[in-house]
């Protein structure tokens, strides 16, 4: 296979068409760059991080990092929904609930106050008579987010690449890159060819650390199995939208060692998702394969929280699918450079929560690949904060 001769040098190659890498194409194709989205499968598909029918959007974040950057990304949704004529959000609300000491329930309430984010503190009395369908315990509290809502995650996704391609950009598809050489002009082999581009953006979910071993840095990333459970209500419709039931996000309730959150019925007719934010760790390549040792069992904390906080559920999944979370240590994202190879940018660890802020991800990921200085403050996503993990795979 030959390398494409100087001319065909692209401004800049994107690894991985989820939501992340996506949006760094979109994002540059609109900045006039040159762009290659390169994705190992044919798309659409439902092996990585990106896939299904919803996301939860919010700004309730305990890091006011966040909630600040959602203030742009709902206009930068709201654009996208503009340009591709699609409806991808609707707002719903998100109920958080928590023991009222628990310090990341209050402090994600301080975020919303400080930021003036539309906001309401319920009352045990109040949450009986808005949302009957939920129970909480002596000591608990709630509140809702009431910019929150629910993102059509695969039409967004579509919305996106569809648009790149409008812009003049290229996707290749069913080609696995297998080779990264860095140097001011990088050279990437695929299955299929030889791309050469002015920097290059790393946007590979769960399989970022395989790319990264020819570049020299293993990432500290845990990739998840993450079980997507649906449940039946009882009554069909008590927990829909028509009947204004919204999001929600349980921090630690029932004494679950993680958030267990849900989703009103959308994706099938009288199911509800509820799941557990977190999973056993797997190789994506072989995320399907049964667990050799037994891991985490969710499924029974999931049943027990139900039969509890949600009784107008059936306490058994009546569906459950597949998804993969790439978790950092402080479920904080990656996004930087390289620190070997300044036009090599990497966006990794979105940890379970970054469809939502996937808009000024590919901003501030394209942003960087064209060596300007982003606006938003990065120091939270550098790579150097994990200086004691960091493995050398040279
Ligand atoms: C069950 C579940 C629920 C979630 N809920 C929410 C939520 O409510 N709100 C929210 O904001 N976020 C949520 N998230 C998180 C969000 O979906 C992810 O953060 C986001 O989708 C990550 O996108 P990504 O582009 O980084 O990864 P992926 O979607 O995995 O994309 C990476 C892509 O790179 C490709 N690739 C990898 N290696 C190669 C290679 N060698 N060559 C070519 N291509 C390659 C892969 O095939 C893949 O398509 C959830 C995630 C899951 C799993
Ligand atoms: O990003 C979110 O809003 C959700 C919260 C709960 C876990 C999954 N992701």
């Amino acid at each position: 296979m030959a390398a494409q001769s100087g001319s065909s040098v692209y401004d800049c190659i994107v690894i991985g068409a989820g939501i992340q890498g996506s949006f760094t194409a979109y994002h540059l194709s609109k900045h006039k760059r040159r762009t290659l989205l390169l994705e190992q499968f044919p798309l659409p598909h439902s092996r990585g991080s990106s896939h299904g029918q919803t996301r939860i959007t919010r700004k309730a974040y305990p890091q006011e990092f966040y909630t600040k950057m959602m203030a742009e990304c709902y206009q930068l949704w709201a654009e996208l929904e503009t340009e591709s004529n699609t409806t991808l959000y609707r707002q719903t609300g998100l109920l958080l609930l928590g023991p009222e000491e628990n310090p990341e329930f209050c402090s994600t309430w301080r975020s919303l106050v400080q930021n003036q984010v539309p906001c309401q503190y319920l009352m045990a009395q109040e949450i009986q008579q808005r949302f009957p369908g939920v129970c909480l315990q002596p000591g608990e509290a709630a509140f809702i987010d009431h910019t929150a809502g629910v993102l059509y995650a695969d039409k967004a996704l579509r919305a996106v690449q569809d648009l790149f391609c409008h812009f003049g950009g290229t996707i290749r598809d069913g080609e696995k890159v297998v080779d990264i050489k860095p140097g001011s002009v990088v050279t990437v082999t695929t299955t299929s060819g030889i791309y050469q581009a002015k920097s290059l953006v790393v946007a590979a979910g769960p399989w970022t650390n395989k790319l990264m071993a020819s570049l020299g840095l293993q990432l500290p990333l845990q990739t998840l199995k993450i079980n997507v459970c649906y449940w039946k209500e009882k009554v069909p419709g008590s927990y829909g939208v028509p009947q204004n039931f919204p999001c929600f996000l349980g921090f630690h309730l029932n004494k679950a060692q993680h958030h267990i959150y849900g989703l009103p019925s959308k994706e099938y007719p009288g199911l509800i998702k509820v799941c557990y934010h977190h999973g056993n760790e797997v190789d994506p390549d072989e995320r399907d394969r049964e667990a050799k040792t037994p891991g985490l069992q969710e499924i029974p904390i999931l049943s027990d929280f139900i039969s509890k906080y949600l009784p107008g559920l059936e306490a058994e999944p009546a569906v459950i699918e597949h998804c993969m979370y790439t978790n950092t240590p402080d479920e904080n994202f990656i996004l930087d450079r390289h620190p070997s190879f300044q036009n090599i940018i990497v966006g990794a660890g979105f940890s379970g929560h970054g469809f939502k802020l996937s808009p000024m991800v590919g901003k501030i990921l394209c942003e960087l690949s064209m060596g300007k200085a982003p606006d938003c403050d990065l120091q939270p996503f550098r790579i150097q904060r994990f200086q004691n993990h960091l493995k050398s795979a040279l």
